[in-house]
């Protein structure tokens, strides 16, 4: 494999939740599209020593705090890039175009209207999603799973996959519906951990293909504006999932989980090599607790999915 460019970029966001882009100069690699601003890493420069420098140099700004959000390798024609992208929690300054290049602040659901480089899919996927996960637990009754589902919300969940394998297809289909009207509310995004096509019935923002859907498949089974996220336990299955062109993917079992205790975790190394293989925000799941997020970001994850660690009375 040929030596990949080194380049440190940045996610910036606002107070409004907008993300700072930037145009890339006609005339340069990857020229007129837009970017995340930043740049080459030189000698001796760890990422975030050369993201400090760039954005100053670029922006004219002090990035004080910020942490690893995704690391994408990517193969241009004669050119092997691996973007090291950081998501900036602090800055002072006002950002501007120092050397003259157009830049904008975006919201967020207005990316998908900018042309960015071949690479930027996975980091555009990986802003727009957060950094917890929950995937539903065992539930009585559906007003038990509201509950506990108004509870999650309550507490910042923003991302829920409904898992309920005891259902059959209608009373699955009639709690989804509740539930996409709860997420609505909250501003949170539901996954549904079923048949794709249920989508034409219920218009939730994406599915969640378990491992026997992620066999089946041969194509992404959904459209472009809807997300894909997809459950890999193993390189296989995340190279499948990067074959669908899965938005997303949760990994697992990372630790002894109570709901398979007698699957042998994976532990936190192979998370790292595995993930490291694939380009796509990767979720740890299996054992987590929303603490274990800090670990993950410095891993390469996107954040930390659960059943337990959310889903509880
Ligand atoms: N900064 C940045 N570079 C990106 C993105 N996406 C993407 O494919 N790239 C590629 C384009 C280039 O091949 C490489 C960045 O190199 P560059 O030449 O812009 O780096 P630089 O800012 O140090 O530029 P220079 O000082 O050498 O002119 O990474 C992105 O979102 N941001
Ligand atoms: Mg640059």
């Amino acid at each position: 494999m040929p030596q990949p460019l080194l380049v440190a970029a940045a996610a910036i966001i606002n107070e409004q939740g907008q993300v700072l882009i930037a145009r890339r100069p006609v005339n340069a690699d990857q020229g007129g599209l837009w970017e995340f601003p930043g740049g080459k890493l030189a000698p001796y420069e760890t990422g975030l020593q050369a993201l400090k420098r760039e954005i100053h140099e670029e922006l004219g700004i002090e990035i004080q705090k910020a942490r690893p959000l995704i690391r994408v390798r990517h193969e241009y024609p004669g050119k092997t890039v691996l973007l090291d992208v950081w998501k900036v929690l602090d800055f002072s300054g006002e950002p501007w175009g120092r050397e003259g290049q157009p830049v904008r602040w975006v919201d967020m659901q207005d990316l998908g209207d900018y042309s960015f480089p071949a690479a930027n899919r996975p980091i555009l996927n990986a802003i727009r999603l957060p950094d917890q996960y929950m995937v539903t637990g065992d539930f009585a009754s559906p007003e038990m799973a509201l509950q506990r589902l108004h509870q999650a919300l309550e507490q910042g969940i923003r991302l829920v996959q409904l898992r309920a394998p005891q259902l059959d297809a209608e009373a699955y289909r009639l709690v989804a519906q509740q539930f996409l009207e709860a997420c609505r509310k909250a501003n949170a995004q539901l996954l549904l951990n079923a048949d794709p096509a249920l989508l034409e019935q219920v218009d939730a923002d994406g599915v969640h293909l378990n491992s026997a859907r992620l066999a089946a498949f041969h194509h992404r089974p959904v459209s472009s504006n809807k997300w894909l996220s997809v459950a890999c336990h193993d390189l296989a299955s995340l190279k499948k999932a990067e074959t669908l062109q899965a938005d997303l993917a949760t990994l697992s079992p990372i630790q002894v989980t109570s709901c398979h205790p007698d699957v042998a975790p994976l532990g936190w190394q192979a998370f790292q090599e595995l993930i490291k293989q694939v380009r796509m925000p990767v979720y740890a799941l299996g054992g987590m607790s929303p603490t274990d997020r800090d670990r993950v970001f410095g891993l390469g994850g996107q954040g930390v999915a659960g059943i337990s660690c959310y889903w509880s009375s």
